[in-house]
């Protein structure tokens, strides 16, 4: 037979990049280097002669340490960036694909709208995939009847939409959207299609009457506390019979975990592990598609493109998972919070695909199931071994074998459902691998980038990135700022966490030297991990030289020195650079601005409070959580987003710091140059405290102006003013009697 002589899919380095990329490293090292020879020179020396302070001098060292520690890190997403295409047309015939289950893992019908959900629920549906071989699984560990009831209502729905977006090529397969659109880019006006439209549509409005109703009706209060429950949905039990029984429709799932309070059920990790248990007695399918609720479908073609790496001969036996971008449907044209996470899924997953493969990123990921199982699946391994693995199931076990072949009849049998709930109980892990070394682990509440790290990439596997012109899924991005921020708490948490363990990507290593991760990779993991202990650098930057500009005692060289042009080099090639990335990734000087103000409102709140919370949580004197993201929108938030306008209305603990350094910043400023001008006139040695000062105060303008100006119910209350200038104060008045009588 002739073997097909196009491929799959094609990658190409990013020479341009590159090239900038490593030129930029080169010049920039050498100023860090001289940098570093400045600070510990002026310290031996002002050891000797004590004639300046030393402790802000040490602090101020440590912290350019640590940024140029993490820039060094960061250097090895810049080594080699790579964009990929796929050509999901020379894809073989329909019958030789392998099939696929979707995992979708809800929570919270307060926090995760039903409706929503139930349209990612659609979306998976309606791929464009075979329909025999997509079986789609939604996870509710909020137990709820609402999910369920609502869950029977989409898949009655998506009996007419499935077969309505085949027949006619819908390209937007999530029907919320799909009805959103103004025009559907189709030129096939054909009245069977308006007609054929308007009656799905009609189906779509009573349908979410449905669960609205339902949602009424039946009580959404979380139950944390039930036996477990797996329900293939199906006609048998609905009220009304589906008028068009024969349409075929991919297998759609509920599963709800066994919960009791007193055990630990380890989020959304303990979610999907049951998930890959129960769909291995359903349909065990080789590939998985994992999906966060709020994460349509947006282009149907993703699985075949996913497809193009997973069936690639010479990438398949090495490759775990094809990731697909976090992109989302409501980010605004200011997007102020930086909320679509430009850099992430931009420049770092790009330059670690050169290397080798992305981070897991949770969702919008097709997996394959057997790199989850960990290395037991390769050799012959004998049934105790297994069980000690994998539990005691015999049915789970049998479905690991290789020429293991489901029986579709059994899909409907009481038998099976018997064990998946078994399997879907709280027992059914204890004295297991689960969590440690099958499938996603336990260990941080960055579950996805911790199993990543142990188990597919520590293990050897590989991954690709997939980023089309078309977004393959779309999700709702934290569109406040209190949302945002205590997300990018769990976050540091769990990434922190990583960094602070034995696991740390530094000096973590597989036994196998054959297996080692290279040195570049580990370095992008090494860089997430320690990236939320910016906040140090940060704090210090918005704290010292402001007491000591108010007191008038330099800290960085005078401006006749030729150190000056050494710092000066580095802040404007950092920005340089910073810049030049969002330009090439088509942003803009605003887009600069949101992102290096996020990333100072950021560090100083949840990245300090993340690290602090890793270590309270290694010291065992607090238990893990996970606070789901809010996904339900408040319409007075949404407006003043998308008016580009902050809101301020978070818990004290997270305002307060960022508002009281601004406060801080400001009186220093005024304080500082007044002095200078009043008294000493010393502008020469001052220079780089007072810009400092000015950066910070110019890129919080809307914090004062939230702080000062508006009167809306978005800005900074007067109590969290007034608290944040009592702190500020407090900290200059006795760090400057500290100064003047030490
Ligand atoms: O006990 C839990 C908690 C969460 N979830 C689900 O997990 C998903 C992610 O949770 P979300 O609240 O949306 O967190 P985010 O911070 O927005 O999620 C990002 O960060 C997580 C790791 O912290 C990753 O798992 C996600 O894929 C990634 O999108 C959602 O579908 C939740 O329903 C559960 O199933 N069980
Ligand atoms: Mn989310």
């Amino acid at each position: 037979m002739e073997t097909n002589p196009l491929p799959l899919h094609l990658s190409h380095v990013q020479k341009t990049s590159l090239i900038i990329n490593r030129t930029h490293s080169l010049l920039h090292s050498t100023a860090l280097a001289t940098l570093i020879y400045y600070r510990s020179s002026t310290i031996f020396q002002t050891l000797k002669t004590r004639d300046k302070p030393i402790f802000p001098l040490l602090f101020l060292s440590i912290s350019e340490l640590i940024l140029s520690f993490i820039w060094v890190l960061c250097q090895a997403y810049r080594w080699r960036p790579v964009s990929r295409t796929a050509f999901p047309d020379r894809l073989p015939e329909d019958e030789e694909l392998p099939a696929i289950d979707v995992f979708i893992c809800t929570t919270d019908p307060n926090k995760e709208p039903t409706v929503d959900v139930m349209n990612t629920v659609v979306s998976a549906m309606a791929m464009d995939y075979p329909v025999d071989k997509l079986c789609v699984y939604l996870s509710d560990d909020g137990g709820s009847d609402v999910t369920l009831n609502a869950m029977k209502e989409a898949w009655r729905f998506a009996k007419c939409w499935v077969p309505f977006c085949r027949r006619f090529g819908v390209e937007t397969r999530c029907p919320e959207a799909y009805f959103l659109e103004e025009n559907h880019g189709k030129t096939d006006w054909r009245s069977d299609f308006l007609a054929e439209k308007e009656k799905v549509k009609e189906k779509y409005e009573e349908f979410k009457k449905r669960v609205m109703r339902i949602r009424e009706k039946v009580s959404f209060m979380i139950n944390q506390d039930h036996p477990p429950l797996v329900e293939v949905i199906n006609e048998k039990g609905m009220k009304e019979e589906v008028d068009a029984d024969k349409v075929e429709i991919p297998l759609l799932v509920y599963v709800s975990r066994e919960k009791r309070p007193s055990l630990p059920h380890h989020f959304k990790a303990g979610a999907l592990n049951v998930l890959l248990r129960v769909s291995a007695m359903i349909s065990n399918s080789p590939y998985i598609l994992v999906l966060d609720c709020d994460f349509y479908c947006n282009d149907p073609s993703s699985a075949r493109q996913a497809m193009c790496f997973h069936l690639d001969p010479k990438m398949s036996p090495s490759l775990a998972f094809v990731q697909f971008p976090q992109k989302f449907h409501n980010i605004s044209k200011t997007d102020i919070y930086d909320s679509q996470l430009r850099s992430a899924f931009t420049i770092l997953w790009q330059g670690m695909d050169g290397l080798d493969g992305p981070c897991l990123s949770g969702t919008c990921v097709y997996i394959k199931r057997k790199a989850l199982y960990g290395s037991l699946m390769k050799e012959d391994v004998d049934i105790i071994k297994l069980k000690e693995s994998f539990g005691s199931s015999n049915d789970f076990i049998k479905s690991l074998g290789r020429h293991y072949k489901l029986n579709h009849g059994d899909i409907w049998s009481k038998m099976l459902i018997k064990e998946t709930l078994i399997l879907a109980s709280c027992a059914y892990e204890n004295q297991t691998k689960w969590g440690k070394e099958v499938g996603f682990l336990y260990f941080s509440v960055a579950e996805d980038y911790f199993t990543d790290f142990i188990n597919l990439h520590g293990k050897g596997w590989i991954s690709v990135y997939c980023d089309p012109a078309r977004p393959g899924f779309l999700g709702s991005s934290t569109t406040n700022l209190s949302d945002l921020l205590v997300q990018g708490t769990r976050w540091s948490s769990g990434l922190v966490e990583v960094a602070i363990s034995r696991f740390c990507p530094l000096i973590y290593g597989p036994k196998q030297k054959k297996k080692k991760i290279s040195v570049l990779e580990r370095m992008c993991y090494a860089e997430l991990a320690f990236f939320p202990f910016y906040f140090i650098p940060l704090w210090c930057f918005a704290t010292i030289p402001q007491l000591y500009l108010l007191n008038g005692i330099p800290l960085y060289p005078e401006v006749s020195s030729s150190y000056f042009i050494v710092f000066s080099f580095i802040f404007v090639s950092s920005q340089s650079k910073h810049i030049q990335e969002i330009f090439s990734t088509g942003g803009s000087i605003q887009t600069w601005r949101n992102e290096q103000r996020m990333w100072m409102i950021k560090s100083v709140t949840c990245h300090l409070y993340g690290s602090l919370d890793a270590f309270i949580k290694r010291m065992g004197m607090r238990e893990a959580s996970f606070l789901p993201t809010n996904k339900a929108v408040d319409d007075e938030q949404l407006k003043r987003y998308q008016m580009g306008k902050f809101d301020f209305q978070a818990s004290n603990m997270l305002i307060v710091p960022a508002v009281a350094l601004v406060i801080l910043n400001l009186v220093s400023l005024f304080g500082g140059v007044t002095r200078m001008v009043v008294i000493n006139g010393s502008f020469n040695e001052m220079l780089v405290q007072v810009g400092l000062s000015f950066f910070i105060v110019s890129m919080s303008f809307p914090i004062v102006e939230g702080t000062v100006v508006r009167k809306d119910k978005g800005r900074v209350p007067i109590s969290v003013s007034i608290l944040s200038a009592v702190i500020s104060m407090i900290y200059l008045l006795l760090g400057s009697l500290i100064i003047m009588y030490w």
